[in-house]
């Protein structure tokens, strides 16, 4: 539930009699309570969208994002990951740790080829650590050759205060990236505190983090490329 100043705010749904037109469509009454609410309940979050007429309507949808109706009045934008074929990707690996860093890749490229990317649409760059992988991925985006760029490294905590240093930079390094170039670039960095954490991560007990990124990249890159590329 939304926590509003006024106390808790919940979406009612109000008793209305639709006409056919509207009968895919629910009305909700927005109203302000402070009584304590029934946790079981799905939290909900809405967008609020302010038509011709008065009315609001709001699209609703849980904690998980999935959908409590739909409406065909809200475009729902999604990139899909049915086949990546045709869509040009750049992989850039820090050589640190390159047990690790290895098996993320092969996860990677193994996922793109179960999604139909071509090798030649594939360019994998390596840099010394994850520190590099910042400058190297805006780099990269700014080209405008690749629909998305996959960041993979792996930093496992030591003795010292380093390793926060080099999760920030790896962090904020893929964020500004993306944000500086334009491309999606995704976040493959394991963030380990043993090593052990991080084998789990690379084929073992909790799969292979570098074939879910790559799937991450590929829904990015279709909807970017399908729905929000800027019209030239
Ligand atoms: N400790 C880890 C590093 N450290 C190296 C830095 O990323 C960087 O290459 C160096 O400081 C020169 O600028 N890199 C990792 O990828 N993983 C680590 O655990
Ligand atoms: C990233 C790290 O924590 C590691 O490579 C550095 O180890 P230490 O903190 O023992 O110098």
């Amino acid at each position: 539930m939304a926590a509003s100043a006024f106390g808790q705010c919940s979406l009612l749904p109000r008793t209305v009699s639709l006409n056919p037109q509207q009968s895919h469509r629910q009305l909700y009454s927005l109203s302000f309570h402070r009584q304590t609410v029934n946790s079981s309940l799905p939290a909900l979050s809405f967008t609020q969208s302010i038509g011709f007429g008065s009315a609001i309507e709001r699209h609703c949808v849980d904690q998980n994002g999935s959908d409590l109706f739909k409406t065909d009045a809200v475009r729902q934008l999604n990139g899909s990951v049915i086949s990546a074929k045709g869509h040009r990707f750049a992989i850039v690996v820090a050589r640190f740790n390159d047990l690790i860093t290895k098996k993320l890749l092969e996860g990677a490229l193994e996922t793109f080829k179960n999604y139909s990317v071509r090798e030649e649409d594939i360019d994998v760059v390596w840099v010394p650590g994850c520190f590099e992988i910042g400058v190297t991925a805006q780099l990269l985006g700014k080209s405008q050759k690749y629909h998305a760029i996959l960041c993979i490294g792996a930093v496992i905590r030591g003795d010292t205060s380093h390793y926060d240093a080099v999760v920030n930079a790896a962090t904020s390094g893929v964020l500004s990236a993306g944000l500086n170039s334009g491309t999606p670039c995704i976040f493959g960095v394991l963030t380990c505190d043993t090593l052990e954490q991080a084998f789990n991560r690379v084929g073992g007990k909790a799969g292979n983090k570098g074939s879910e990124t790559a799937l991450t990249a590929i829904e990015m890159a279709s909807l970017f490329e399908h729905h929000l590329k800027p019209s030239e």
